[in-house]
């Protein structure tokens, strides 16, 4: 755990709260006569961020399937620091995978050099291992025979986890085969029975159940169960918060199992994530999240092949080579990939993993004329035998000067739910942090939290929910930097802007510093006694 302090008049600490003064740049563009006039702009703001970090309660939509299992089996032998035996050895529990516990963010430079540390470490965050989990799921097999139904943990970790998993169980679901795939129907063995109004109230009575049983200060619900297809949108149905919840009260066929989990997460005030890729988030459930101030975020983690055709795509288009065709095949053979064999549900996820280049694709009008984009083709083929061991196959056709062409091809082989339970761990952890982050704008007496729709979520979704009117970002990069700048705002640290000016100085010495950075104080005595004039140069001498 890095320890870190901000030294700045900017930046204050008391028992409760770290506040933080911070002034946003932005530049804003106006064409004026075909010449764009260009702004820059200053905005003060003040951010606060609650020290004190709430024992979380997590509740899984879906939570006896792979990611469910996956996600609950590796923070209990994380908690327990669990190591298990493998034909290749050894073996430790640790988080690979999640962006808050496994990478790092540049904090500064030092006498030692570059000084990096876990990005967790830099606001208070809730630790995977003190999350409390609990859920739904339409299967009522317990989480120890539903782990061993994954085949995703090796064997020799499982045996250990049995005894923490056998009396996790659960909790009856809100089941709508019209939604998700009919060879789903075998497992529907745990469901609630009733009209929509009734379902809802069962799992808004399930989350104050839990949250009185486990004594937990907060509850935030994921939906990790399987892909729905899309359901209409139609005026008086779910076009506003009043129109579903009317609707859901005439029982109408039409609103979703998700959408009624997030109703009833929405007016039990806790945060609701959409791992899935299907539009749980109507306009009537934004409307009603909106209304009782309420996060939600998704769609679809971003897990895998769409993560690296978000880094791919970007690579390419931002160095002026322009992908003109991209097709993207998988197979794998779990329950997810059963369900996607069918039409509805495999449109479901095509919808979230195509349109991830758009964005990308129209920053660039030197290689794309307005309606122009590459080919863009998405296949998932259900191959029982290879189960949760996902292979992807992409290939990256690209026009590169003077009618060449670059081809790029990618083979991809996970286990699927090794890479999404870092991602619904980042998911909640992320959420829960912007819970407790409020901030003012300029003098403004009052203090916000973020927008309802948490687009800061964006860089763990496929298709990334973003507050209307707003722009999508799919770009993996872009994505990161705007949740590290974020945190580092939460703390008066300027932006991550890559210049390294101080190392690209003819003469560093003289250059102009705050006073108060010891290393360029003791630069300039250093390199003026000793005729030195670089960090590099500095740094030899200690
Ligand atoms: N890498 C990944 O695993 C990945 C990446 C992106 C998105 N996803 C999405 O995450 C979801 C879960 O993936 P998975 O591999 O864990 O699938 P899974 O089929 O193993 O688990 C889904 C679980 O949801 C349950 N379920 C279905 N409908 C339900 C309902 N209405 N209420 C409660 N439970 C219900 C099923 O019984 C099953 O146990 C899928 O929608 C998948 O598309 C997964
Ligand atoms: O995140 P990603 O690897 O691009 O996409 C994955 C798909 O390729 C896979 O077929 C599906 O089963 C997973 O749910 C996930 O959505």
């Amino acid at each position: 755990m890095a320890d870190i302090q901000i030294q700045s008049p900017n930046v204050s600490y008391t028992d409760d709260l770290i506040e933080a003064n911070y002034m946003y740049q932005t530049t804003n563009v106006r064409n004026e006569n075909g010449v764009y006039k260009v702004y820059p702009h200053t905005t003060n703001f003040t951010f606060r961020t609650k020290r004190r970090m709430p024992k979380l309660g997590v509740m899984l939509v879906g939570w006896g399937g792979n990611n469910g299992t996956t996600v609950t089996a590796s923070t209990i032998a994380n908690k327990l620091g669990i190591t298990w035996m493998t034909k290749d050895g050894l073996k430790k529990s640790n988080y690979f995978g999640s962006l808050t516990q496994a990478s790092t963010v540049y904090l500064g430079s030092s006498l030692e050099g570059d000084i990096y540390i876990p990005m967790k470490d830099l606001l208070p965050m809730v630790h995977p291992n003190d999350i409390v989990f609990d859920g739904w799921d339409i299967s009522a097999l317990n989480m120890a025979d539903a782990m061993e139904r994954a085949c995703v943990l090796d064997y020799d970790l499982q045996r250990q986890l049995r005894p923490y998993m056998e009396n996790l169980r659960p909790r009856p679901s809100i089941y709508d085969k019209d939604f998700i795939a009919s060879n789903q129907e075998s497992r529907a063995n745990n469901v609630i029975c009733g009209s929509k109004k009734e379902q809802v109230e069962q799992i808004r009575k399930d989350i104050r159940d839990f949250k009185n049983k486990e004594g937990v200060d907060e509850v935030i619900v994921l939906w990790t169960a399987n892909t729905e297809r899309f359901c209409d949108i139609v005026p008086g149905l779910n076009e506003s918060g009043d129109s579903l919840l009317k609707s859901i009260k005439k029982n109408n066929s039409e609103i979703s199992p998700s959408t009624l989990f997030a109703v009833a997460s929405i007016l039990e005030g806790c945060s609701y994530l959409n791992g899935s890729p299907q539009n749980t988030f109507v306009p009537g459930c934004i409307d009603l999240a909106e209304k009782h101030g309420v996060f939600i975020g998704g769609d679809d983690f971003k897990s895998g092949q769409t993560k690296l055709k978000s880094v791919l795509v970007d690579f390419l288009v931002n160095a002026g080579i322009k992908p003109a065709s991209i097709v993207s095949y998988n197979h794998l053979g779990n329950n997810d990939g059963k369900n996607l064999s069918a039409p509805k549900q495999f449109r479901s996820k095509e919808i979230s993993k195509s349109s991830v280049v758009d964005d990308i694709v129209a920053t660039n009008r030197v290689l794309y004329e307005p309606g122009d984009k590459p080919d863009h083709c998405v296949v998932i083929k259900y191959v029982p035998y290879v189960g949760d061991s996902k292979r992807a196959m992409d290939e990256y056709t690209s026009e590169i000067m003077m009618g060449g062409h670059n081809t790029i091809v990618v083979h991809n082989t996970c286990e699927d739910s090794l890479l999404a339970s870092p991602i619904i761990l980042d998911l909640v952890i992320l959420t829960e942090l912007c819970q407790r982050i409020t901030f003012r704008v300029g003098n403004s007496p009052h203090f916000q939290s973020f927008n309802n729709v948490l687009s800061i979520l964006s860089y763990l979704c496929k298709a990334p929910l973003v507050p209307r009117d707003a722009p999508i970002v799919n770009a993996l990069f872009k994505q990161r930097s705007c949740i590290e700048n974020i945190l580092r705002a939460c703390l008066g640290l300027a932006p991550q802007n890559h210049m390294g000016l101080e190392n690209k100085l003819s003469d560093p010495v003289d250059w102009k510093s705050s006073q108060n950075e010891p290393l360029y104080d003791k630069l300039k005595t250093l390199g003026r006694n000793n005729g030195f004039s670089t960090i590099k140069e500095l740094n030899y001498l200690n």
